[in-house]
């Protein structure tokens, strides 16, 4: 591809000079749009993580929720489980970002705060029908532009996987509630386990932490996805860069990273592994000025 194409590209794609966009390989960003561009929404599936990356990391300057923090902000849980809740937030969160710790060393920690944040949740006896209420306290936010994301990839029939470490149930709830649970979704997450009255009783299946979404990717994409050989991908931790290892046939991937918390730190780990990091970015205008070149000629489908 010529020069004056790929500047064509970032033409088309001002957004991508935004302050906040960092690429390590402007020239390799704009090739890979091109070709999921000249290949159309119909070879594209979009791979995403949920909190903080779909989900607002802060409004305001306060912290928004995640999943597990909108449980936390409820009234759906005890003052006892809150303050039990928040001493292991404060003990693993700092080793989930720790810049200066391999994955290998994170993951033991990470299964410890997953396995005990739900043997928490499950002592509180928490009824299904309560989830809906929680979530509208909470004041959770999909990211500014969610609207247009998610109607994009619903109009151009283009599947949205979403892979999360957070409580399946809630983060479906975010989606309902925001209007945009489209057909074309599908979540991969830990779900609780309900008794005949309503109760959680049990989270379902393997505990899905920051970094074994992997794990879930290769056993789940191809169930839902075929002949979709680019992928858009959207993550805010290194522990999602892998989630479309399970893409057979994959061509072209374009890594989107939110870099939401300890920028300067981490500024270079995610530029080295991510195509294009996008800092204290709040927005979705990023990832919808690419959908929407890649989709430009589509425009006019019936949505699935
Ligand atoms: N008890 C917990 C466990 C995890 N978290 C946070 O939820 C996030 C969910 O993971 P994604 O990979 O889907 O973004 C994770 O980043 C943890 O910080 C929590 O708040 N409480």
């Amino acid at each position: 591809m010529g020069l004056i194409e790929l500047k064509v590209v970032l033409l088309q794609i001002p957004e991508l000079k935004h302050a906040s966009v960092r690429m390590r390989d402007g020239g390799r960003v704009e090739t890979i749009i091109e070709h999921m561009r000249r290949e159309g929404p119909n070879a594209l599936q979009v791979i995403s993580d949920f909190d903080m990356t779909l989900t607002r990391f802060a409004h305001k300057g306060t912290r928004c929720p995640t999943s597990y923090g909108i449980l936390h902000s409820s009234t759906v849980i005890s003052e006892d489980c809150k303050a039990k809740m928040s001493d292991l937030f404060d003990l693993y969160y700092p080793v989930e970002i720790n810049n200066s710790m391999s994955v290998e060393e994170k993951i033991p920690h990470m299964e410890e705060w997953w396995t005990r944040a739900h043997d928490l949740l499950i002592k509180e006896q928490i009824r299904k029908d309560q989830l809906v209420q929680a979530v509208r306290d909470s004041g959770a936010m999909l990211r500014e532009g969610y609207k247009s994301f998610f109607d994009v990839l619903r109009w151009n029939s283009v599947p949205l996987l979403i892979f999360s470490a957070g409580v399946g149930d809630i983060l479906e709830e975010v989606i309902t509630e925001h209007g945009v649970f489209h057909p074309n979704v599908r979540v991969f997450s830990n779900y609780m386990d309900f008794d005949q009255h309503g109760v959680v009783r049990a989270f379902k299946g393997d505990v899905i932490h920051t970094f074994n979404k992997r794990e879930g990717a290769l056993q789940n994409t191809q169930q839902f996805v075929h002949d979709r050989s680019n992928v858009l991908l959207l993550g805010d931790s290194l522990g999602d860069l892998d989630m479309a290892d399970g893409v057979q046939g994959l061509r072209n991937i374009l890594r989107i990273g939110y870099l939401n918390d300890k920028v300067e730190e981490r500024r270079e780990a995610y530029v080295k592994s991510y195509d294009i990091v996008l800092e204290k970015d709040e927005t979705l205008d990023v990832p919808n000025a690419i959908l929407n070149y890649i989709t430009a000629e589509k425009r006019d489908h019936t949505p699935v």
